[in-house]
């Protein structure tokens, strides 16, 4: 599905990644973990093309992303955050609305959807409230309703459970899990919790001196 090659990422004098091979199959759920700093937000930002290469090639489907347009690509390849990134001044629904308004879908649809993705997650009774009173991992819920909404086939995470307490954080750990089977997608979440990479059956993925390597398939 996605595929690296020979990719070189520099930040002014910074060599951050260095000719580094990485690949995505369809279906994979992968884990990408690395010391802080090692390049793991870079590499999910060069995925969907928030930053581009200095060097090298990254394919999806085949297709230079390069050559993809960037509304084309951001419709395949949903986003989850650490720090959620909901709007304060609009309620839950509003929020996961936006996604589908954004690439055009009809209102109906867009409802439609957003519920039953809402009841899948446990939040249907708060599609009216604002993220501020929600917990965490509801908010993170929330978030995670948002980068489904287009059901995109590519699923990227950056650290989705940095700040969330550890039941919480293996609540929606096992939550994407789950949604990884249910609605057919591939995933990548970046973690550096160990506890995180041990629990579930995962490729895993490690970012290091700015090469990235497949660790183990456990
Ligand atoms: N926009 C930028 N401008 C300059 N340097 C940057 C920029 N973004 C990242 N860097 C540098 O690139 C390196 C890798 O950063 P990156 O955020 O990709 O690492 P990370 O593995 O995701 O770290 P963390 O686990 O702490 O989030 C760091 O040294 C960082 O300071």
């Amino acid at each position: 599905m996605i595929q690296v090659s020979q990719v070189t990422k520099r930040y002014g004098g910074e060599t951050v990644l260095h000719n580094v091979d990485f690949h995505l199959e369809t279906g994979d759920f992968a884990m990408l973990q690395g010391r802080s700093g090692s390049g793991k937000s870079s590499l999910l930002k060069l995925l969907y093309r928030e930053i581009d290469a200095d060097e090298g090639t990254i394919r999806f489907r085949q297709i230079p992303i390069g050559q993809t347009l960037k509304h084309v690509l951001r419709r395949e390849i949903g986003i989850v955050f650490q720090s959620f990134q909901l709007i304060e001044q609009k309620t839950v629904f509003e929020n996961i609305a936006l996604a589908g308004k954004a690439v055009g879908r009809p209102m109906a649809e867009i409802e439609t959807e957003a519920m039953r993705l809402l009841d899948r997650v446990g939040l249907r009774n708060k599609k009216d409230a604002f993220p501020g009173t929600l917990s965490g991992g509801q908010q993170q819920r929330a978030a995670i309703v948002r980068a489904l909404l287009n059901k995109p086939s590519l699923l990227l995470a950056d650290e989705p459970t940095g700040n969330l307490d550890k039941e919480t954080a293996a609540d929606i750990l096992q939550l994407l899990k789950e949604l990884h089977e249910e609605e057919e997608m591939t995933m990548l979440i970046v973690t550096h919790d160990d506890l995180l990479l041990t629990q579930q059956q995962a490729k895993i993925w490690t970012v290091e001196d700015g090469k990235v390597h497949e660790q183990a398939i456990t």
